[in-house]
């Protein structure tokens, strides 16, 4: 190659990367949104615990995991549930706290979110559920889980960022999280199978990083329309094409960590929101009606990783699937995609709506670059695959479950019969998760 030719390569690729040239440039850009260079949507550092003056809401929730009686259990041992009752009725003569010494430290705020949430789903589903009038959340829970959810601006329920974002620790804290590097702090099972299902989500969180970066890259370009950028704009879009299968290998190792009759029986109840599947409703004490809209329970659904490979790639969810299926099946819900934002930490859900504001999208350009085209539909068709296979997960660990006989002890779900293989938001899983595959099929360019 001649050496002028070999220049102008070399020019034309630093002009592209150029954009993010040194490491305090695009962390002040993700910042903004409380992205972590390196660990994307977790905290730069772990959650401490909160001020001695909260200590009994932190000492009452390491009391509680993994070792109440979930409602659904029939023939407990009477020691056990009687201990399960006492461990309510503590929460029940609580005082309603101030949070007012947290309101300045986001992290301090997220900590009391995370162990209010906790709390308010041990509460609600040591019930036993042969009862039948509403389950208060005790006001002394209620309040303050509004409070900070308010600040927060996210959902006052349980949600996917208290369950894996901010319940990830390092085992080793001198050293930065990693898969080899983590374990989580509460469960409600105290199973292995209940940590390693948060452990699969932690790991696409992880290796997404690579994607938080190539977003940002293409945002920091002044004009992703120049020819300039080309050769880069489509090394990007393949490099996101080989993360995305990464993904679906992750997505799918789920199987090998996770028994799917201990995730649907012993896990999955206590994720259960208000009044999900046709259960019970919740009523949050001291706490006007309107202020808790958002209570279904946590999903993988909420993770902003997946929204944000979405919104880069201009994938729509508020299509109707297409072509339309039978009526019956019709179940799927456009909005479900946008419902899910409402439970992300509002500066996580700052970045989509960014995202969503890019006037000139790749797609936009990939339409008009025949040389991009087939590199973003290689994406584009990465995460229909990636969907395929979540579909396929689903349907193993919650619709064929619901089909099965509970284990000796267990009330059958029967909220959940075979037509009512819900998510935790309610939804029709298969339906639900179809439209979504359906949606990012019709982003693929003719
Ligand atoms: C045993 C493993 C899993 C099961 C049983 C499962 C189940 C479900 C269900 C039932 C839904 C429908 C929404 C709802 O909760 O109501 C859903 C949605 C979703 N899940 Fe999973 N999931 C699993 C693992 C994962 C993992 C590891 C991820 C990666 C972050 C993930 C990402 C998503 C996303 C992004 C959605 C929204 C719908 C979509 O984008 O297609 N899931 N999942």
């Amino acid at each position: 190659m001649n050496a002028l030719l070999l220049i102008h390569l070399i020019q034309k690729i630093s002009s592209y990367y150029g954009r993010c040239p040194s490491t305090s440039d695009s962390r002040c850009t993700l910042e903004k949104y409380d992205i972590d260079e390196y660990q994307g949507f977790f905290p730069s550092v772990a959650h401490e615990k909160l001020p001695k003056s909260f200590d009994i809401w932190e000492a009452h929730l390491a009391d509680a995991n993994g070792r109440l009686i979930l409602g659904e259990v029939e023939d407990a041992d009477f020691a056990e549930t009687e201990s399960t009752r006492e461990w309510r009725e503590v929460i029940d003569n609580w005082p309603v706290l101030t949070t007012e010494s947290l309101e300045d430290e986001p992290r301090l705020l997220q900590r009391a979110h995370t162990v209010l949430a906790w709390l308010v789903q041990h509460y609600a589903h040591s019930i036993p559920t042969d009862r039948t009038e509403p389950i208060r959340i005790p006001k002394s829970l209620a309040v303050p889980l509004v409070r900070v959810s308010k600040i927060l601006r996210m959902a006052p329920i349980l949600t996917f960022a208290d369950t894996v974002l901010w319940n990830a620790r390092p085992r080793d804290h001198r050293r930065p999280l990693s898969m080899d590097n983590v374990r989580f702090e509460n469960t409600f099972s105290g199973t292995e199978d209940e940590e390693n299902f948060y452990r699969s989500s932690a790991s696409v969180e992880l290796r997404g990083v690579e994607v938080i970066q190539i977003i940002h890259r293409y945002l920091n370009l002044d004009d992703p329309q120049n020819r300039i950028n080309e050769s880069g704009l489509r090394s990007d879009l393949l490099r996101l094409k080989t993360v995305l299968q990464e993904l679906t290998e992750l997505m799918e190792g789920v199987k090998e960590a996770v028994d799917p009759r201990v995730f649907y029986w012993q896990v999955r109840p206590w994720f259960d929101g208000n009044g999900s599947g046709g259960g019970r409703r919740w009523v949050y004490e001291g706490v006007a009606e309107s202020a808790v809209v958002d209570t279904s329970g946590p999903s993988a659904g909420q993770s902003t990783i997946i929204h944000a490979i979405d919104a880069f790639l201009g994938i729509d969810h508020r299509q109707l699937r297409c072509p339309i299926p039978s009526v019956r099946k019709q179940h799927g819900d456009t909005a479900f995609m946008d419902r899910m934002r409402r439970y992300m930490p509002g500066l996580h859900r700052d970045f989509l709506d960014h995202l969503d504001d890019i006037p000139v999208t790749i797609k936009k350009v990939a339409m008009e670059r025949p040389c991009l085209r087939e590199a973003y539909n290689d994406a584009v068709k990465a995460l229909k695959r990636l969907r395929d296979i979540h579909i396929r997960v689903a349907c193993l660990y919650i619709v064929s479950m619901a089909r099965s006989q509970p284990p000796d002890g267990f009330q059958r779900r029967v909220n959940r019969g075979l037509d009512g293989a819900r998510g935790t938001g309610g939804n029709h899983v298969a339906s639900l998760l179809k439209s979504g595959r359906d949606a990012t099929q019709n982003a693929v360019l003719e």
